[in-house]
């Protein structure tokens, strides 16, 4: 059985806490706010963030960082982007030996363009990294903290370190597969988050079921282009980490883009949206560097830019939709159009 740290008490590192523990490894749920963890500890539950759940009462929950990583083997980093340096450095002071380290955060860093992975590998010395996996695909904390059956990919530039994450999580709710593309995986699950704004922006603007799909159909079309560009194998836009998890964010009520989206589609203002959710909007500092990436990669990427205008240049909505649908005439795969006209 292994011991793990699970780094960040929110939704999504409470549920995998559940999902380790369920599996009967040790495991250790750090969290920066004191009050909570005694919740943890002394009731077994986390009500901010899984409300109604009862966890296990196996879960040891930490406030001390260096206690809660010492003599462990895997830690499960479940931040939100933008905390995730500042947790790696506090990690790396007290960490005295190789440890695996599986992430499980879905962003992109604006201005450095960095994925998660290339994050933990600037940040964590050589010695003190045994391998990095990214853990990603289709998950509503909601959902897999109540059991219910989902599936996810384990990726790694080495397999077999994605096999050892396969192997602490997989279960008869929580099937997961690996993929030795991380650079599709991350990209992915990041991306996805900004569709799922636009999704939820398109609903609370009262369109339908067409407009979504339309989304979702030309969100992962963009997704791809410029991973595809980043050095990405296509077909993991095709698998969890890609269409899997744009389908689940773009349109279950438990994604807290496609409920921030919603909101705006309603007429709110971002500060306003984000003040009241109380949890991550990944998808907002995404599309900033998104943005800022498809313009150094001379990729298009159409709805990223409406977003972007959305949530940076006060574009009204509906003005956004008009620009998206009264764009140029294109073809619907641009690679076959190439080779076509050149035939
Ligand atoms: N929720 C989900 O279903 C899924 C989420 N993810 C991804 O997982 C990542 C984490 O999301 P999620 O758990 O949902 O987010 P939540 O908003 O639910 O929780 C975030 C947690 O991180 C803590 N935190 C924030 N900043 C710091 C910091 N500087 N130091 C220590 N702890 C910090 C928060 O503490 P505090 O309570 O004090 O704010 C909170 O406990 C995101 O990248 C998300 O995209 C991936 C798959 C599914
Ligand atoms: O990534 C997720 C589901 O796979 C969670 O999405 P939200 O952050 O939009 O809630």
């Amino acid at each position: 059985m292994g011991r793990c740290t699970v780094i960040g008490a929110g939704s999504w590192g409470t549920a995998l806490a559940i999902v380790l523990a369920d599996n009967g490894h040790e495991v250790r749920l750090w969290g920066h706010r004191e009050d909570q963890i005694n919740e943890i500890n002394s009731r077994h539950t986390n009500e901010k963030y899984l409300p109604d759940v009862e966890l296990p009462t196996s879960i040891a929950g930490y406030f001390d960082l260096e206690a809660a990583i010492k003599d462990i083997d895997t830690v499960i980093l479940a931040v939100p982007t933008k905390a995730i340096r500042e947790v790696l450095r506090s990690l790396v002071s007290f960490l005295t030996g190789k440890v695996l380290i599986c992430h499980v955060s879905k962003g992109i860093e604006p201005d450095t363009l960095k994925r998660i992975s290339e994050m933990i590998l600037e940040e964590v010395p050589g010695h003190l990294v045994e391998d990095v996996v990214v853990l990603s695909g289709p998950s509503h904390a909601e959902e897999v903290s109540r059991r219910q059956p989902t599936t996810v990919t384990a990726s790694s530039t080495n397999i077999e370190a994605a096999e050892k994450i396969q192997d602490l999580f997989i279960n008869q709710h929580f099937r997961v597969y690996t993929n030795p593309d991380i650079i599709g995986v991350e990209i992915g699950g990041a991306l996805k988050n900004i569709i799922a704004l636009g999704a939820g922006i398109s609903d609370g603007l009262g369109f339908g079921d067409n407009a979504k799909a339309a989304l979702i159909t030309r969100g992962l079309a963009e997704i791809s282009r410029l991973g595809m560009k980043m050095g990405a194998n296509p077909l993991t836009f095709a698998g969890l980490a890609g269409i899997g998890d744009l389908i689940v964010t773009c349109t279950s009520v438990h994604s807290r883009n496609w409920r921030a989206g919603n909101l705006l589609g309603k007429g709110h203002n971002l500060d306003e949206v984000l003040n009241n959710m109380g949890m991550v909007v990944e998808g907002v500092r995404t599309t900033k560097a998104a943005y800022q990436l498809a313009k150094k990669e001379n990729i298009e990427m159409p709805i990223t830019n409406a977003i972007y205008d959305i949530l940076f240049n006060n574009c009204p909505p509906k003005d956004a939709v008009e620009g998206l649908m009264g764009r140029g005439k294109t073809h619907e795969m641009e690679d076959f159009y190439l080779t076509y006209k050149k035939d």
